[in-house]
């Protein structure tokens, strides 16, 4: 079969520029001495920097290389891996797809060093490691590492319309004022009694229905921030035009920007082929994405103004010139995406860290109860946050244990930039690795794959100052904007559910629970990591639970 590519990965650490030779401005390491040849079986390659186990499966990539064993790799290695017994060109791209996740992958175990230099197809990704560099970089050199990569799909799909996908600079500078003064700490407290409103619902929901928990739990972010930014209601129970535009573009979007998805990403002056051009088939992709986008940004859009639905961010638009009122619509455009997909997969890691850690469940449901009386006399809200440490601690800790985006989004340099005696170029892609950042054990403790909330909190009881939540958040200037507005509505979700339900695992049809590896609970591999499909049994704490949330009216 014939060799179609080679991807390297260079491991641990960034060679000095004294060390090596310069290839193109990028440093080239040496070979590994125990590099195989290019007629290598695929499989085989592996052994050295990705478990080969990862790779046939894709799906299952960073979650296996999590906990995969391995040894450590020699500091300044070069593995040249081929791409072969590949059939087709497409197979052949998608798996190069599959290599850049393993390698990341692999970055994200502790055995690595603290920076990453990974190339494929003379694309360079640096991937931070560590807290100390991520400070450095994002945090500190922030004119540097605040932009965002050039991705040919970007582009046609228009994703720079939003603040997430558009370069450091004065356009993204102005959106992303708009964003911030609408989510910012003291904004986001105003958003509580929708929180409150559509979480009461959820609760209603998941007592009629608890076999569909995940689809409640789909269902409640959109609900929260469509009627935060447009006053819109989702209708309960319903197909929603303005839900399926919306959710059907994410799932495009998080399908066509996987790495590699595109033939286009490599062969970038593709872009200029019209669609009928064999192998453009992208260019037809990019046009229904194009069009999902302006159905995002216009239709809910058109409806709050025709409603004139009082709602903050739009107050301005009323007396906007046109370029302010596209602005807003594109701030506005954005938010459901961004909050939507994130939130879902902090509250099911929720469900699934409750299911898997019963004692954990037991401890803050004593708090809870303890300051609440008897489970179902009263609904817990945001007055008694500050007397539930324990709770606060379970929110960190769901952030932390599985990230939701273990890889953050990408930055770029927008500037060449020398650290530590290393050659970053200009319009390099630099990862903030969250995973790593949120399992260092010398911030985390000596287990940092447990589920545990405890590393939260002083031995008396009390939360340490740190607020280690905001790691999974990003750092810097492109910090997620929604990062207060998300920890709400987690917090009151998390607190409600404890409160008026018991969470175990689910049990099979032979009568017993069935099994999930507690260290290790399988979660996808995608931008945004959910944990794959499970189920497990959600019961009413009590007759009064059943009785109170069964009732028509629910407290705002
Ligand atoms: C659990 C929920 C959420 C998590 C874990 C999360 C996490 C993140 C992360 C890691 C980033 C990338 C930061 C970077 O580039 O360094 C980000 C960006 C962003 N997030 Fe969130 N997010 C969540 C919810 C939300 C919500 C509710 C909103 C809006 C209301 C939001 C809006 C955004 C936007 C607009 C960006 C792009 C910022 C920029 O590029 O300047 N996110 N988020």
């Amino acid at each position: 079969m014939p060799v179609l590519g080679h991807l390297k990965t260079i491991h641990p650490c960034l060679p000095s520029r004294a060390k090596t030779r310069s290839h193109g401005g990028v440093p080239v390491q040496r070979r590994c001495k125990g590099s195989r040849s290019a007629a290598g079986d695929i499989l085989g390659w592996f052994v050295g920097p990705v478990s080969a186990t990862t790779l046939p499966t894709g799906s299952t990539a960073l979650s296996t290389a999590y906990s995969a064993p391995r040894t450590r790799p020699n500091c300044g290695d070069t593995y040249i891996v081929p791409v072969a017994r590949v059939h087709e060109i497409g197979t052949a791209l998608r798996l190069v797809s599959v290599l850049l996740y393993a390698a990341w992958a692999h970055a994200l175990t502790e055995q690595t060093g603290p920076l990453v230099h990974v190339e494929a197809f003379n694309t360079h990704v640096f991937i931070v490691n560590s807290l100390k560099i991520a400070r450095e970089l994002f945090e500190k050199r922030s004119l540097v590492y605040s932009s965002r990569p050039w991705v040919p799909m970007f582009e046609l799909t228009e994703l720079t319309d939003f603040v997430v996908g558009q370069p450091y600079g004065e356009e993204w500078r102005w959106h992303r004022r708009t964003m911030d003064k609408q989510f910012r700490r003291e904004s986001a407290k105003l958003y509580r009694s929708i929180h409150t409103q559509k979480i009461h619902a959820f609760l209603r929901r998941l007592n009629d229905h608890p076999e569909d928990f995940a689809a409640h739990v789909r269902a409640l972010p959109g609900a929260t921030i469509m009627s935060t930014v447009y006053g819109y209601d989702v209708p309960e129970y319903t197909q929603d035009r303005f839900i399926e535009v919306a959710e059907e573009y994410n799932r495009r979007v998080t399908v066509s920007f996987t790495p590699g998805a595109q033939i286009v990403d490599f062969f970038p002056f593709l872009r200029h082929f019209p669609a009928w051009v064999p192998g453009c088939g992208f260019q037809k992709s990019a046009q229904e994405i194009r069009a999902l986008k302006d159905e995002v940004k216009n239709q809910p859009f058109g409806y709050a103004l025709e409603h004139k639905a009082l709602v903050k961010m739009l107050e301005e638009a009323q007396a906007g010139t046109d370029d302010e009122m596209e602005m807003l619509r594109r701030v506005s455009g954005v938010s459901y995406s961004a909050a939507s997909d994130t939130t879902v997969s902090a509250l099911m890691t929720f469900f699934l860290a409750m299911a898997l850690y019963p004692a954990i469940q037991r401890k803050a449901q004593t708090e809870i109860d303890d300051l609440l009386g008897a489970p179902g006399g009263k609904f817990p809200t945001f007055e008694h946050k500050a007397s539930l440490p324990y709770v606060e601690a379970v929110l960190r800790e769901v952030l932390c244990w599985r990230p939701v985006l273990p890889l953050s989004v990408p930055h770029a340099t927008s500037a060449e930039d020398d650290y530590g005696g290393y050659f970053i170029p200009k319009e390099t892609t630099v990862v903030m690795n969250i995973w790593a950042l949120t399992h260092e054990e010398s911030t985390y403790g000596s287990d940092p794959n447990a589920f545990n909330p405890d590393r939260f909190l002083k031995p008396d009881g009390t939360l340490l100052e740190a607020n280690h939540t905001s790691l999974a958040f990003g750092l810097g200037p492109r910090i997620c904007p929604g990062r207060f507005y998300a920890e709400d509505v987690l917090w009151l979700t998390f607190v409600s559910v404890l409160a008026f339900f018991d969470i175990g695992k689910a049990m099979t049809t032979e009568g017993v629970e069935s099994e999930v590896d507690a260290a290790n609970p399988p979660y996808s591999d995608t931008t945004i990591s959910h944990p794959l499909p499970f189920k497990c049994s959600i019961k009413p704490r009590s007759t009064v639970v059943k009785d109170l949330l069964g009732g028509v009216s629910l407290q705002e």
